[in-house]
């Protein structure tokens, strides 16, 4: 596997070829079977507290878009939940498939959403820097929320409508003033367990807390992910039209809910 992708050749399932760690004990995705969440009554609300100066660039890495926060200091962070302490803001992104049908990482019962927006936080109480904390049992934390396909999401669109600066792999553009917060739904009810990274290097050190209302967006929206390519300038355009992991084996694992 050259680099890995999300295509026949170098997709999920040649990720162990380079990352043994795909066949862990705590690997993300996962499908989650609501019968058997144990709801836990000592799990608290969970408390985002986002300051949108933190916001600094909206990027294409080659696999996703991304929008990147100031992390040099705690300024927007999550509290609460399962978390001890505070987990610093990092950045969100997307995964989506090639139709509207699957898109999603996480499953519910079986059941894909159209695509998946990742909020991603490190333990800032514990250790330096991102880097380091991705290393650690209890370093990083990741909010999903699922994305329905129905109206056009007004908020999704200060994103959808700064992709066309950034289609090839490597572009980025300032983007600021922005508070994820508007990306989540009314209820932050949540499902919450153990697991990984779901693109390599799948290190198994994020604590999932999985929103269980999905947001709306339309599917045009969702099209204009696909429109961006995973190649750089100069390169053959190839269009990122999926970047999901399917769902991983519990292996024991608990899932909580609030
Ligand atoms: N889908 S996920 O959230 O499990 N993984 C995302 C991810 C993988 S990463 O290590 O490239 C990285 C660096 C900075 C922020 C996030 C990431
Ligand atoms: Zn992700």
């Amino acid at each position: 596997m050259l680099h890995w992708g999300y295509d026949e050749h170098n997709g999920p399932s040649h990720w162990k070829e380079v990352f043994p760690v795909a066949n862990g004990d705590r690997q993300s995705p996962i499908d989650i079977k609501t019968e058997e969440a144990k709801y836990d009554p000592a799990l608290p609300p969970i408390s985002p507290n986002y300051d949108p100066t933190s916001a600094k660039v909206i990027l294409n890495n080659g696999h996703s878009t991304c929008v990147e926060f100031d992390d040099t200091e705690n300024k927007s962070v999550l509290r609460g939940g399962p978390l001890s302490g505070s987990y610093r803001l990092r950045q969100i992104h997307f995964h989506w498939g090639a139709s509207d049908d699957i898109g999603s990482e996480h499953a519910v019962d079986g059941k894909k959403y159209a695509a998946e927006l990742h909020v991603v936080h490190w333990n800032s109480d514990k250790y330096s820097t991102f880097v380091e904390a991705a290393r650690q049992r209890d370093g990083l934390a990741v909010m999903a929320v699922f994305l329905k396909i129905g109206e056009c999401n007004s908020q999704l669109k200060k994103i959808t409508d700064r992709l066309d600066a950034i289609r090839a792999k490597g572009k980025q553009a300032l983007f600021t003033n922005f508070d994820p917060s508007c990306l989540l739904p009314h209820s932050l009810d949540y499902w919450t367990y153990l697991g990984s990274l779901t693109v390599p290097p799948l290190l198994e050190s994020v604590i999932w807390i999985i929103l269980r209302e999905p947001i709306t967006v339309s599917s045009e929206q969702i099209a204009k992910f696909r429109s961006l390519l995973c190649t750089a300038e100069g390169e053959a355009a190839c269009c990122m039209l999926r970047n999901y992991r399917p769902p991983q084996p519990l292996k024991g694992r608990e899932v909580r809910r609030n």
